[in-house]
């Protein structure tokens, strides 16, 4: 049996809804073998982050050699990178070690308002990630950030998509969570075409880790050899359910249900 394996270089969620609690139960639930490079331990729970804790840079590089030098991931994500040296040393070794699909989440600030990358980091981030990430997948304030606009509609965020392209990353994938329109979408592009992932909005205030979810799950179908636009028709079907079917747990923005899509499918069985 081929076992598909996926890295995820990240920070850790104490509450286990975001970061890399959030990717190992998505790559776990699809399929893929989880595992992880931690850039920073989170004091964090559903009300907010109490406390960041970055990792020193040799303890980075050193995770990810011990990976590098046994086990080849299929494909590999970052989310919360936290400063510049940290990001630094992540796009050299993954350049080191030659992986391929690498999917760049960029993440930037919490659900309520902590920032977990410095803002000094984003023009690392787009001088040493964007020109190797396969695909990018910011929310809209990020991609406000990198490429520099502002986006009030599709149309803003189709040029900004344009301008992040032209960055390096093979494919820009702007998610559409924070509109308040009824119709959520995600919108890619690939340099040539745009493709729209849509779906109802639900109602919830329970939306902690839906874009570490999503593109977790992004990651672990590009893991089993998908291709871009089915892995994240796949990841959307999973955050889809994984929103739908919230937990209910904690005081403030509750976490997504990750066994949502699976239980979904058994009971279709
Ligand atoms: N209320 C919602 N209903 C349905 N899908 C949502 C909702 N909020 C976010 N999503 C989906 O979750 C994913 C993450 O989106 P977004 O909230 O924009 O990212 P982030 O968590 O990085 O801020 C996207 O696929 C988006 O469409
Ligand atoms: C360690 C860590 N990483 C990422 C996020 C972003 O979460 P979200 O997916 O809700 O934007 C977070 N809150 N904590």
């Amino acid at each position: 049996m081929k076992v598909f394996k996926a890295l995820t270089i990240a920070g850790s969620d104490s509450g286990g809804g975001a970061g890399i609690q959030a990717d190992v139960k998505t790559f776990q639930e699809l399929g893929v073998y989880g595992m992880t490079a931690i850039t920073a331990i989170t004091a964090q729970n559903t009300t907010g982050v109490q406390g960041v804790y970055p990792l020193s840079v040799e303890g980075i590089a050193k995770q990810i050699d011990s990976i590098g030098t046994d086990l080849t991931p299929d494909a590999v994500k970052t989310g919360m990178l936290f400063n510049s040296e940290i990001i630094k040393v992540v796009a050299e070794k993954i350049t080191q070690y030659q992986w391929s699909n690498l999917v760049i989440d960029p993440v930037m600030i919490a659900k309520g308002g902590s920032p977990l990358l410095q803002a000094e980091a984003i023009e690392a981030l787009k001088d040493y990630l964007l020109p190797i990430a396969t695909v990018i997948t910011p929310n809209i304030p990020e991609a406000e950030v990198i490429s520099g606009i502002k986006i009030t509609n599709l149309s803003e965020r189709k040029e900004a998509a344009k301008l992040i392209y032209n960055l390096g990353a093979k494919n820009v994938m702007i998610k559409g969570g924070h509109e308040e329109t009824d119709q959520m979408i995600d919108l890619l592009y690939d340099g040539n075409r745009f493709f729209q992932f849509e779906s109802k909005r639900i109602a919830t205030k329970n939306t902690h880790g839906t874009g570490c979810t999503f593109s977790a799950a992004i990651t672990a179908e590009l893991a089993k050899g998908k291709n871009i636009v089915d892995s994240i028709s796949v990841a959307k079907h999973f955050i889809q359910a994984a929103i739908e079917d919230d937990l209910r747990i904690g005081t403030g923005h509750g976490p997504t249900n990750h066994w949502a899509y699976n239980k979904r499918g058994a009971l279709c069985k």
